[in-house]
C-alpha cells in the first residue's frame, strides 16, 4: 500500500499560470488528471487538463523539458491510449505529475515554451484514457445492495455471501464510451410478473447507476495473486462511472447466472483519469465494520487499507428533460451523498480479484457498484428512488418520471473536498437517451 504521499503538487497556495485553473471546479493545478483527446480529427493523444485547457502531452514528450522517468511517461503518453504510460507504474507517473505541476504554476520560467502546447477543452473531442482490456462491475453499496435486493428478492435482500466476498460480475469492455455518448434505448426480452409470456422490444424500466470506475495500471501473471498491501500499487486512478441498467430485462434475465443483457449495452465514464497520487489528501479511514459483522478473511484485511483505503468524495445526479431543456431550466438534482457508503475498498475489490489467479491487466476497468446512501435522496439508481416505479419523481415542469424517458439528460457529478486541500473534482459523465433502434 503507498503511504499517504502530501507533497508540493498538493500545495494549496500554489497557483498557475492558465488562468481558468485557479478556482476551477474540477481542474485546478492540484488535479492534472490524464486523458486522451483529439482536435479536428488529428490523432488521438494523451492529454493533462488545466482549467478549461488541456496539456498536450505529444508536444510535451517533444519538447525536451522533461528528463528520465517524466519524459518516458510523456512519450509513452503519446499515443492514442494511454495503456503503456500506464503500464510504465506508479513512479514515471507521479514524475511526470511534479514536472508538469512545476511547469504550470505561476512564475514557471519555462510558460513561453509550454504555452503552445495548451488546448482549449472546448474544442476537442475526448476518447476513453485507455482501451479497456476488461470490465468487471462489484457491488459494494451495501444500502444499494440492501434496497435494491429487497425489491428483486423481498425474504432475501441481502444474501449471506454478501459480508465474506467483494461480490462482482464481468461486464462487457466494448460498450464502455466517454461522457457524451448517446444512450440508445435498448430492445430486450421482458416479461411482466403478471404477463402469461416474454415478449421482445424497446426496454421500459432504463435506469442509470452511481458508481466509481477504477482503472488498472499494472496487472499480475497468471496463476499469481494481488497481496491487499500491494493492490493499490496496481491502481492508476478513478473516474465516474453509470452503469445504464434495463430493470426490466435485469429482472427476467438475472437467475440464475447474474446480470446480462440489462447491463452491457453501455456503460459511460468521465473521460479524465484522477490519479491516485492527486487523491492522496482525500484519502480517509474506512468506516468501521458495523458491530456483528464478520471479520473478513487475511487476504481481504490489511490494517493500512483500513486507515486510509475510503476517500472523502461528495456524489451527486442530476436530470434534465428535453422540456426542462428548451425552457432553460436548470437540471435538477436527483441524489446526493459521501462515497463513503462502500462496504468494501477499492483494495479489497482488485485483491479479491486477483485471489484466485485470475490475471488483471493494464486498462483493466472496475466499476464500484452503485453508490447509494441508506436515506431518501441519497440512492444512486431510479429503482431505489421511484421504489421500482411506485413512486413517480416530479420535475420542475410537472413532468413526472418512475424510469429515463427519451430526451434524458442524466449526468453524474464528483467532487472531492478535504480541510487544508484544493477540492477537485472529475469532470462531465453525461447521456441523453435516444429511441431505440427499432
Ligand atoms: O440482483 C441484484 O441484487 C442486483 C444487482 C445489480 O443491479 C447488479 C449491479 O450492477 C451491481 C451494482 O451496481 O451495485
Ligand atoms: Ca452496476
Ligand atoms: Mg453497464
Amino acid at each position: 500500500m503507498p503511504s499517504i504521499l502530501i507533497d508540493e503538487t498538493h500545495d494549496p497556495a500554489r497557483e498557475s499560470w492558465v488562468e481558468s485553473a485557479n478556482g476551477h471546479g474540477d481542474f485546478p493545478i492540484q488535479n492534472l488528471p490524464l486523458g486522451v483527446f483529439s482536435r479536428g480529427g488529428d490523432a488521438p493523444r494523451g492529454g493533462v487538463a488545466i482549467g478549461d485547457m488541456i496539456l498536450d502531452l505529444g508536444k510535451l514528450a517533444l519538447s525536451g523539458l522533461l528528463k528520465g522517468p517524466a519524459a518516458d511517461a510523456a512519450e509513452a503518453a503519446a499515443a492514442p491510449s494511454l495503456n503503456a504510460m500506464l503500464a510504465l507504474g506508479a513512479e514515471p507517473r507521479r514524475a511526470l505529475r511534479r514536472c508538469i505541476s512545476a511547469l504550470l504554476a505561476k512564475d514557471a520560467p519555462e510558460r513561453a515554451q509550454v504555452e503552445p502546447m495548451l488546448v482549449p477543452m472546448a474544442e476537442v473531442q475526448m476518447h476513453l484514457p485507455a482501451h479497456v482490456s476488461d470490465y468487471t462491475d462489484f457491488y459494494v453499496g451495501i444500502h444499494h445492495a440492501t434496497n435494491i435486493g429487497s425489491l428483486f428478492r423481498p425474504d432475501n435482500p441481502l444474501l449471506p455471501n454478501y459480508k465474506h466476498v467483494p461480490i462482482g460480475y464481468h461486464g462487457r469492455a466494448s460498450t464502455i464510451r466517454p461522457t457524451g455518448a448517446e444512450v440508445i434505448r435498448p430492445q430486450g426480452q421482458t416479461k411482466a410478473p403478471t404477463a402469461d409470456a416474454p415478449s421482445f422490444g424497446p426496454i421500459a424500466k432504463l435506469d442509470y447507476e452511481l458508481e466509481l470506475g477504477v482503472w488498472m495500471a499494472t496487472g499480475n501473471d497468471l496463476g499469481t495473486r494481488i497481496p491487499i498491501g500491494e493492490a493499490l500499487d496496481h491502481v492508476a486512478g478513478l473516474t465516474l462511472l453509470n452503469d445504464w441498467s434495463a430493470r426490466d430485462i435485469q429482472a427476467w434475465e438475472y437467475q440464475p447466472l447474474g446480470p446480462f443483457l440489462a447491463k452491457n449495452f453501455l456503460t459511460t465514464v468521465s473521460p479524465w483519469l484522477i490519479t491516485l497520487e492527486a487523491l492522496a489528501p482525500f484519502r480517509r479511514a474506512q468506516p468501521p465494520r458495523p458491530e456483528g459483522d464478520p471479520q473478513p478473511l487475511p487476504y481481504l484485511w490489511d490494517e493500512a487499507d483500513l486507515r486510509e483505503g475510503a476517500f472523502s468524495l461528495d456524489l451527486e445526479v442530476y436530470l434534465s428533460s428535453a422540456a426542462m431543456r428548451e425552457k432553460h431550466i436548470a437540471p435538477m438534482r436527483l441524489s446526493h451523498g459521501p462515497a463513503s457508503n462502500m462496504y468494501w475498498t477499492i483494495a479489497q475489490m482488485v485483491a479479491h480479484h486477483a485471489s484466485n489467479g485470475c490475471q488483471m491487466q493494464t486498462g483493466d476497468l472496475l466499476g464500484s457498484g452503485t453508490i447509494s446512501g441508506p436515506e431518501h435522496g441519497s440512492q444512486g439508481s431510479l429503482m431505489e428512488i421511484t421504489r421500482n416505479g411506485k413512486d413517480a419523481v416530479e420535475l420542475p415542469t410537472g413532468e413526472t418520471r418512475t424510469f429515463l424517458e427519451d430526451g434524458d439528460e442524466l449526468s453524474l457529478a464528483g467532487r472531492f473536498t478535504a480541510d487544508g486541500a484544493v477540492s477537485i473534482g472529475f469532470g462531465q459523465c453525461t447521456g441523453v437517451v435516444a429511441p431505440a433502434k427499432v
